[in-house]
C-alpha cells in the first residue's frame, strides 16, 4: 500500500479528520494499521506522532504534495493503537463512520468535570488496619497515618474522597499507596462494591467434575500450542460452564495476563457478579449500562494501569485497555444484545475474535442454547466445540409439555391459560411453590393466524410471517410483498383469523381473575422504567413475596429462583412469528432457557409450552430440549433460503422525516445499487422495517445477500465512496447491518 490515512490526535473531538502521508520505501510491506508513526505536520518544520488508520493505495489529494512519513515511533502495535485497528476493522466490516468506529473502542475522555462521589474505604479487618498503622506511625509515614486513621475513626467504615482530599490532604500518590498495600479501596457508589471480605475469597472453591476438568485441560493445552481458535461451550443450563470459565480466567491470571468476561446486561445480576468476586477478590471490576462515561472511563483507567485483572459487563467491556489481555469469555453467546444496534452495529463474538488475534488472546464461548452460527462454525472447524450434556450433581432436567390451544379452542376454551396450564398452576398455588408466566416478545406488528388450525400467512418468496399493518395490509419485512388480510382461513375455511397480540398487563389480569387470592408481580418494559424498578422485582419474587411473576422474556434469563417449580409459556408463537429469518432459532432459545428456570431447587419442575403450532420443528424440539435436532433442521432453513450463516445479508436501513422522499430515494438506491451488483448478490426489497416508522421517521429496508462476505464489504465500500454524490440520497441517513441480528 502506496499512501496512509493517520489520525493525529485521537483526544480531539473531529476524529474523522484524517490526514495522508506517503508510505516511503523502507515501510512498504511494515507499516500496519494502529501503528504510531513520527509524521512532519504543517509548515513550519513540526514533528509529531500519529496513528495509521487506514492502508491504501487510492491518493485523495495531490501525489506530488504528499509528504512521506518520518518513521515508526514505536515498534510494534502498542495497546492504544490496537484498539485503533479493531475500529479500523469495525468500520470495515460493519460500516461506519471512523468518528463511530472510533468513539466506539476508545472511551471518550472526561471533558466536562462530572459529580461523581467516590468512597475510600477499608479493605481490611479493622484489627489489621491498626497493625498496618502502628507500622506506619513508627515510619512516620505520616500522610498514611491521617488517612488510616480517619478510616478506623468512621462509624460507616467509608468516607467521601473529595472530602478526604480537601481536609485530609489526600493526594492521588497516598491513595495508590495505600491500595497497593491493600489497605484501602476507592468506589464509585455507582458500581457493584464489592461485598466480600479479601479472608472470603476462595481461590478453589470446588474441585472440578472430570466433564468440566477436561475441557479446561484441552482449551488451555490448545492455547500454550498456539490454538487460538475459538472455543464453544454448549453446556445446559445448571451444568457448570461458569465454573470452567472461572478456572480458565484463574489459570490466565496466573500468567500475569487479564481476562474480559460478556454477560447479557440482563444477567449482570448481583448473584452472578458475587461469584466472580468470591473466586477473584478485588482484581474483579464491573461495567454496566447506568455507568457514566465518566464512570465508564474509570473503570476503564484501573484496567489500564493494572488494578483490575478482570473485566466483566455487557459487550462494551470488549474494549477494556488491558495492556495483556489473555482470555475472552463470553457467556450466553446466542444474545441478541451481543449486536450492536448503533453504527457500527458489530457483533461482540466477532469483534471478540478480532481482539483476541490481535493480542494472541483465546476466545471461549457458553451457551445452553449456542447460536446457529457459531456451532455451524464449529462443524466448519473454526470454532471448537465441548459439551456439557448433564446438570452438576446429576440433578434433573424439567419435564417439558406442549399444549396445543387449536384443542382448547374447540373444547371452547378462550381464556389465556390452558385447562392444563390452569391445572398445574393450582397445584402449585395449594403447595407454596412458584410460578413463572412469560410472554415471547412479540414482533413489532402482530401476524396472521387461524386459531382454528394454526396456519400462519407467510410470504410466498422469503418463508417468514408477513406483518399486519394499519388498513388489513400484511407486508412481507424482507422483499416488500403486500397482500389484504384474508376474512377465512385460506387453509381451513374458519372465520377464526385474525391478528395475533397479547400483553403481559392482560396476562396479569387473567391470573388474578382466574386466582383470587394468588400474589402476582408483573415485570415488563413498564415495570421496569424506573430505575431500580428490575431489581426490586426480582428480589420481591425471589423472596417469595409472590406467587406468580409474569413477564415477557426479560424474566426468564440467567435468573435462579430456586423456588420456582412451574414456568409457563404462554404463547410460544409471538416470537416463532416475528416476521425475521431467526425467528424459529429465537423461540427455542426462549423456550429452553425458559424450561431451564424450572426446578433449580430440591424439587423438579415442569414447563408448559402453549401454541398454535405444537407441530414446528422449533417447538417439538424445545420440548424434548434436543439441541442438536433443532440445528439440523434450522440450518437446512437456512439453506434452502440462504440465510445466514449458509450466506450473507447485509441490510442497509433507511431513514427519513419525509415519507415520500424516502420511498423515491429507495427507489433510486436499489437503482444505483444494481448498476454495481455482480451476479453472486442477490437484491431483496426494498421494503418497509419491521418498525416502519419510528418517533417520526420513517425506515426501509433494502437487502442484499451473498455467500461471499468479501462481495458484500467491498460493495458498502463502494457505496459509501458514492453516496456522498448521490444527491438524492444524501439526504437521509443510511446505516448499515452485516447479518444482522435483531428485527429492525
Ligand atoms: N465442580 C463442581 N462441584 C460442585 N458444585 C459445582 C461444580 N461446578 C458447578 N457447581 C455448582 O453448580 C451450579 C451450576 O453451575 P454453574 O452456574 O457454573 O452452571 P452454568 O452452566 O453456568 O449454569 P447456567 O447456564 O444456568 O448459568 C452452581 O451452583 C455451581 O456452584
Ligand atoms: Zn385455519
Ligand atoms: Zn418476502
Amino acid at each position: 500500500m502506496k499512501f496512509a490515512n493517520i489520525i493525529v490526535d485521537i483526544s480531539l473531538e473531529k476524529l474523522d479528520r484524517t490526514f495522508q502521508y506517503r508510505v516511503p520505501e523502507e515501510l512498504q510491506g511494515i507499516l500496519k494499521e494502529g501503528m504510531q508513526v513520527r509524521i512532519p505536520f504543517g509548515n513550519g518544520g513540526r514533528t509529531l506522532t500519529g496513528y495509521v488508520l487506514e492502508l491504501t493505495d487510492t491518493c485523495e489529494w495531490d501525489e506530488k504534495k504528499l509528504k512521506p512519513i518520518l518513521g515508526l515511533a514505536e515498534k510494534g502495535i502498542r495497546l492504544e493503537g490496537q484498539l485503533i485497528a479493531l475500529a479500523a476493522w469495525m468500520r470495515r466490516t460493519y460500516g461506519s463512520t471512523m468518528n463511530q468506529a472510533l468513539k466506539t473502542v476508545l472511551p471518550v475522555k472526561k471533558s466536562v468535570q462530572e459529580k461523581i462521589s467516590r468512597k475510600v474505604r477499608l479493605a481490611v479487618t479493622r484489627e489489621e488496619a491498626e497493625a498496618a498503622l502502628a507500622e506506619m506511625e513508627r515510619k512516620h509515614q505520616t500522610a498514611r497515618v491521617r488517612i488510616i486513621k480517619a478510616l478506623l475513626e468512621q462509624t460507616v467504615q467509608d468516607m467521601d474522597y473529595a472530602a478526604a482530599q480537601k481536609e485530609l490532604g489526600l493526594t492521588a500518590a497516598t491513595a495508590r499507596k495505600l491500595m497497593e498495600l491493600g489497605l484501602i479501596r476507592i468506589e464509585s457508589d455507582t458500581i457493584f462494591r464489592n461485598p466480600v471480605r479479601p479472608s472470603e475469597v476462595q481461590a478453589h472453591p470446588f474441585t472440578l467434575y472430570p466433564a468440566q476438568q477436561a475441557i479446561v485441560e484441552d482449551v488451555a493445552a490448545r492455547a500454550a500450542a498456539g490454538d487460538l481458535r475459538p472455543s464453544l461451550i454448549h453446556g445446559v443450563t445448571g451444568s457448570g460452564k461458569t465454573e470452567v470459565y472461572m478456572e480458565l480466567i484463574a489459570a490466565v491470571l496466573e500468567q500475569g495476563k487479564e481476562a474480559v468476561v460478556l454477560i447479557p446486561e440482563i444477567a449482570l445480576t448481583f448473584q452472578t457478579v458475587l461469584r466472580f468476586y468470591r473466586r477473584f477478590g478485588d482484581q474483579v471490576s464491573i461495567i454496566h449500562s447506568k455507568l457514566s462515561a465518566g464512570e465508564r472511563y474509570d473503570q476503564f483507567e484501573r484496567a489500564r494501569r493494572g488494578e483490575v485483572k478482570v473485566m466483566i459487563g455487557p459487550r462494551s467491556a470488549l474494549f477494556t485497555p488491558f495492556p495483556r489481555l489473555g482470555v475472552i469469555v463470553i457467556d450466553e453467546e446466542h444474545e441478541g444484545s451481543y449486536k450492536s444496534e448503533n453504527a457500527p452495529r458489530y457483533h461482540a463474538r466477532e469483534a471478540a475474535i478480532e481482539r483476541a488475534r490481535m493480542c494472541g488472546a483465546f476466545v471461549v464461548l457458553g451457551s445452553a442454547t449456542p447460536s446457529v452460527d457459531s456451532y455451524e462454525r464449529t462443524k466448519e472447524g473454526l470454532y471448537r466445540l465441548y459439551e456439557l450434556p448433564l446438570r452438576v450433581e446429576n440433578r434433573a432436567m424439567p419435564e417439558t409439555e406442549v399444549v396445543d390451544l387449536r384443542e382448547e379452542l374447540r373444547m371452547g376454551n378462550r381464556s389465556i391459560f390452558s385447562a392444563r396450564l390452569k391445572e398445574l398452576m393450582e397445584d402449585r398455588l395449594r403447595k407454596g411453590e412458584q410460578i413463572m408466566l412469560f410472554l415471547n416478545r412479540r414482533g413489532y406488528a402482530g401476524f396472521v393466524s387461524c386459531r382454528a388450525c394454526g396456519h400462519v400467512i407467510k410470504c410466498p418468496h422469503c418463508d417468514v410471517s408477513l406483518s399486519l399493518h394499519h388498513g388489513g395490509r400484511m407486508v412481507c419485512h424482507y422483499c416488500g410483498y403486500q397482500t389484504v388480510q384474508p376474512k377465512k382461513c385460506p387453509s381451513c375455511g374458519s372465520a377464526y383469523i385474525g391478528a395475533f397480540r397479547a400483553g403481559t398487563q392482560q396476562v396479569a389480569e387473567a391470573a388474578a381473575k382466574t386466582f383470587p387470592g394468588a400474589r402476582i408481580l408483573r415485570m415488563d418494559f413498564d415495570t421496569t422504567r424506573q430505575k431500580g424498578g428490575y431489581e426490586r422485582i426480582l428480589e420481591a419474587f425471589s423472596k417469595k413475596q409472590a406467587d406468580i411473576l409474569v413477564g415477557t422474556q426479560m424474566i426468564v434469563k440467567g435468573h435462579d429462583f430456586p423456588g420456582v417449580t412451574l414456568v409457563g409459556a404462554l404463547a410460544a408463537d409471538l416470537s416463532l412469528y416475528a416476521g425475521d429469518y431467526r425467528a424459529a432459532e429465537r423461540t427455542f432459545q426462549l423456550l429452553v432457557q425458559a424450561a431451564g428456570r424450572a426446578g433449580r431447587g430440591t424439587t423438579p419442575g415442569t414447563a408448559v409450552i402453549q401454541t398454535y403450532s405444537p407441530d414446528h420443528y422449533s417447538i417439538e424440539t424445545a420440548a424434548d430440549q434436543d439441541y442438536k435436532a433443532f440445528f439440523e433442521k434450522e440450518m437446512a432453513f437456512r439453506r434452502m433460503m440462504n440465510y445466514p450463516p449458509a450466506a450473507h445479508l447485509m441490510a442497509l436501513y433507511l431513514m427519513s422525516e419525509d415519507e415520500e422522499a424516502l420511498n423515491r430515494g429507495a427507489v433510486r438506491l436499489k437503482a444505483l445499487a444494481m448498476s454495481h451488483t455482480r451476479q453472486e448478490i442477490a437484491l431483496i426489497g426494498p421494503s418497509d422495517a419491521g418498525l416502519s416508522k419510528l418517533k417520526d421517521v420513517y425506515r426501509k429496508v433494502l437487502y442484499l445477500k451473498c455467500t461471499e462476505m468479501n462481495y458484500l464489504t467491498e460493495w458498502k465500500g463502494w457505496l459509501e465512496a458514492v453516496l456522498p454524490k448521490e444527491k438524492q440520497l444524501s439526504t437521509f441517513n443510511i446505516q448499515f447491518d452485516m447479518d444482522p441480528v435483531n428485527p429492525f
